[in-house]
């Protein structure tokens, strides 16, 4: 059987009179790429705060490797979220610092006994991966958007999680820079065995990167399958009018 390394059950969250998950039910399998798509407010950032501990639900279980996030104490999350890679939307790089001390800083943080040597190995392999290995010594200002993207994914891969959340890769970025990005997500879960959940609105981007696409729609998930399965048989009409609303190159 596939393993689940997140397992969500009935999970509900409300603000007030706000209820804003309502028994959601999903499950992401060890080294898959699980797209979610909502329109904006739908609760995909609440959601994947709860998987990493900012939030609890009120009702429901997120389980993520095997434990109960909102059982957890503070060492035990801090070791789970170091499991977990969180690539933000504007790459969230340290202007000030260059792309080498940016690299550095989880390491350094986190991993003790690392000589200079390997610190440096580790930092020119990633850059490898990423394409970018000239890149070392620039400060993000000299940078493309697309180049922050790469650098971030590079330095939230550093401390090898086995989650990788990607939050809007796409966001503000031009069509070829978006298909370089989408091809990075692919090419990152085959190089590193990563599973991972990627947010976005960019029905191109859930396309490419996607083993399967799960649709957030008031407070579920409305359709989970494959893009073909989810899109070209859309039953739900709010589904078919996510996809007729999006532009798709396919
Ligand atoms: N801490 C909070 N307190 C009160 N309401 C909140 C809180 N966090 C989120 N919400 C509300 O929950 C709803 C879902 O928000 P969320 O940020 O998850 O949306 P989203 O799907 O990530 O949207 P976007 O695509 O625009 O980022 C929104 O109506 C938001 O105002």
């Amino acid at each position: 059987m596939e393993e689940k390394v997140v397992e969500i059950q009935g999970l509900m969250k409300s603000f007030g009179d706000l209820d804003v998950l309502k028994g959601v039910d999903l499950d992401l399998y060890k080294g898959e790429n699980l797209v979610v798509l909502g329109k904006s407010g739908s609760g995909k950032s609440v959601l994947i705060k709860i998987m990493v501990g900012l939030l609890k639900q009120d009702e429901g279980s997120m389980k993520v490797l095997g434990q109960e996030v909102s059982t957890l104490g503070t060492k035990a999350l801090n070791e789970l979220r170091l499991k977990i890679g969180f690539s933000f939307q504007n790459s969230a790089l340290y202007d000030s610092m260059t792309v080498r001390e940016n690299m550095e800083f989880p390491l350094v943080r986190n991993v003790k006994n690392l000589t200079r040597g390997e610190i440096t190995r580790k930092i020119e392999e990633l850059l490898d991966s990423v394409g970018l290995p000239q890149s070392i010594n620039q400060m993000p200002s000299e940078l493309s958007g697309g180049q922050k993207k790469r650098i971030g994914v590079a330095r939230t891969l550093i401390l090898n999680p086995e989650i990788m959340l990607y939050d809007e890769p796409t966001a503000g970025l031009d069509p070829i820079t978006c298909m370089d990005i989408n091809n990075l997500i692919v090419q990152v879960r085959e190089q590193y065995n990563t599973s991972s959940i990627v947010i976005t609105h960019d029905l191109t981007c859930a396309k490419v990167t996607g083993d399967r696409q799960a649709v957030l729609l008031d407070g579920q998930f409305k359709a989970i399958g494959s893009f073909d399965d989810v899109f070209a048989h859309a039953k739900d009409g709010r589904v078919k009018s996510f996809y007729d609303y999006n532009f798709i190159d396919s």
